[in-house]
């Protein structure tokens, strides 16, 4: 596993950004793997920036999103959908047809999951995925003891995961209960994964992805095992680390 250390969050989100430009200049039809929360945020803004100082095209980029709130519209303002949108592809000259995202409002869930990871693997798979880390190791919506073995399901988030995202709604009550997340196993079969994070309070997430027996209890353990990850991390993220010996 390869680690990039950063001296701050600009600096993760500029290196960030110069891997997925960089892959989308080389393979300009590539298909992304894209996350939400706080932390792409910034590499988000760097894209737009660089779309429209440089013209970066991404006319054929495809993108696969990691997760979906079960039972919110996509035009709901704290959706996953809406997110994506706000901050990068509303800004880029991605043609909506070719951005997915699992659509939380399908009454057949088991279904919605089925199809998304066909259309992945009909894509040809994913050729970058980001990822952020849950304080408790969640990968996507991965929480602690999803099975290693799965493909894109509806998972039932944790009250913690609930309430570190309950500061983009109104009130806990407001977070839904469920989503649709990518598997362990649909992000395993990235060609390259790039994980993100910053900040103190991701440290001890950090530390035990790169220090824990790969067990289910910790999902981004599983990332030991993976071929291709690069961590780009701010040196708070990586306070407990070593890096020349990790
Ligand atoms: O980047 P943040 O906001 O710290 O979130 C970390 C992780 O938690 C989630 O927001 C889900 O709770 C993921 O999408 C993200 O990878």
């Amino acid at each position: 596993m390869k680690i990039v250390e950063t001296t701050n969050y600009q600096e993760m989100s500029e290196k960030a950004a110069s891997f997925l430009i960089n892959l989308v200049k080389e393979k300009p039809n590539a298909t992304l793997g894209m996350a939400t929360g706080g932390t792409p945020e910034g590499m988000y803004q760097l894209l737009i920036e660089d779309y429209k100082q440089n013209g970066t095209s991404y006319k054929e980029v495809t993108t696969f999103n990691l997760d979906e709130y079960i039972g919110l519209p996509k035009e709901d303002k704290n959706s996953y959908n809406s997110y994506m949108h706000q901050a990068l592809f509303n800004f880029i000259n991605i043609p909506e047809s070719q951005i997915h995202l699992p659509n939380g409002m399908n009454a057949d869930a088991t279904k919605e999951c089925e199809e998304y990871e066909k259309q992945i693997s009909r894509n040809g798979g994913i050729d970058i995925q980001i990822l952020g880390i849950g304080e408790n190791g969640h990968i996507g919506f991965n929480e602690p003891g999803t099975s290693f073995d799965s493909k894109t399901h509806v998972i039932t988030l944790t009250e913690s995961t609930r309430i570190a995202n309950s500061r983009y709604f109104n009130s806990l009550d407001e977070v839904p209960t469920k989503a649709v997340t990518m598997g362990i196993s649909t992000i395993m079969q990235a060609k390259k994964i790039i994980l993100l994070a910053s900040g103190e309070k991701k440290a001890d997430a950090l530390y035990q992805l790169l220090h824990n027996e790969v067990d289910e209890s910790f999902p981004a353990s599983i990332l030991q095992k993976h071929p291709n990850v690069t961590i780009i991390a701010d040196r708070d993220a990586l306070k407990n680390i070593s890096v020349t010996s990790a």
